[in-house]
């Protein structure tokens, strides 16, 4: 395995203002006893509400905070004893913080992210290469980087963080205020990334579809604790999420009228439109029965829903 934590924890002291002169400190026990492994080539989604402690779990993964108590190894290698060693070999992406210099255009960032690692000519202009055809970066490789749109920017930084090659990448909310193209840009991106199988990625993100489109394996945690580790489609089987039929009708739904293997959710529309929630039976049998029992205008099946499951367990854990 690539990461391991153990009993991960994390805890900040801060001091209350009580009253007009006393300070009152207490403990904000932000990462609770985190216990993660991820192998090498995973795409690992790392969610939770706001607060949850993603980003402090991260922060200890690349040795930029200490945790106050358990074992973490990134790269065989404890990452705050050995930072500078880690950091040639993980890229990061935090969406607050630029890795490129603000007044240069981005092709000098990358350049002298270049001379910083050391990374041989070859292997800087191919990586360099492969990045700019995949997030279309050549219009704007001349453009300072202040000049540059969010979007744009977030291509800079993806490719700022992959330019020395690294094991593993760490994204924090990397598609966070994007438009739906720099978003689909950004996911194509890290699909493709994916697919390669030699970078081991660890995605926080709020946007449910990042996770849908790109991870096998999501860490769901919430007050600092994992309350999941799975894959989506286990999270949708704990919550028994079903399938839905919506079907069109050309008369209105006969009152009280039953299908085996789905429930009826929803009749709208002047009882011409009606929902039904598959229970077990496969979608095709249900469909079946329905055009036996009434006459369809229109039919779709849809896959349970990323947004409610997980606003079930959030719920759930709260
Ligand atoms: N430097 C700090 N000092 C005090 N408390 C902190 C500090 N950093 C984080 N916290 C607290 O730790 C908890 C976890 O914060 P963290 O930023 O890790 O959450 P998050 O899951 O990344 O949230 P979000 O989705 O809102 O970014 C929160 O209660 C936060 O207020």
């Amino acid at each position: 395995m690539i990461i391991s934590a153990r009993g991960l924890r994390k805890e900040f002291t801060v001091s209350r203002k009580v009253g007009r002169f006393r300070r009152e400190r207490h403990v904000v026990s932000a990462v609770d006893g985190v216990d993660l492994t991820v192998e090498r080539g995973e795409l690992l989604g790392y969610i939770g509400p706001n607060g949850a402690g993603k980003s402090t779990t991260l922060k200890m993964l690349t040795g930029v905070l200490t945790p106050s108590a358990g074992e973490v190894s990134v790269c065989g290698l404890e990452p705050v004893a050995k930072r500078t060693t880690l950091a040639r070999r993980i890229g990061v992406v935090f969406g607050q913080r630029s890795q490129l210099w603000w007044d240069l255009p981005l092709e000098e960032s990358f350049s002298l992210l270049r001379h910083i690692y050391r990374v041989p000519e070859g292997d800087h202009a191919a990586r360099l290469r492969q990045c700019t055809d995949l997030l279309g970066l050549d219009e704007f490789q001349r453009t300072p980087v202040r000049q540059l749109s969010l979007g744009q920017r977030m291509r800079g930084e993806l490719t700022a963080a992959l330019l020395h090659g690294p094991e593993v990448l760490f994204l924090d909310e990397p598609t966070i205020g994007l438009d739906v193209l720099s978003k689909q840009a950004v996911r194509t991106f890290l699909a493709d990334v994916d697919k390669r199988g030699d970078t081991t990625v660890v995605l926080t993100t709020h946007d449910l579809a990042d996770i849908e489109k790109l991870c096998r394996r999501l860490v769901v945690i919430d007050h600092g604790r994992v309350v999941h580790d799975g894959t989506l489609d286990e999270l949708h089987a704990r919550y028994r999420s079903r399938r839905t039929i919506v079907a069109d009708l050309d008369n209105p739904w006969p009152e009280g009228l039953t299908l085996p293997g789905a429930v009826v959710t929803a009749v709208e529309a002047d009882a011409r439109r009606v929902t039904l929630t598959l229970d077990g039976m496969a979608a095709g049998e249900v469909v079946a029965a329905l055009a036996q029992a009434v006459s369809l205008r229109d039919l779709s099946v849809q896959e349970p829903d990323i947004e409610d499951v997980v606003a079930r367990l959030y719920r759930d854990e709260s």
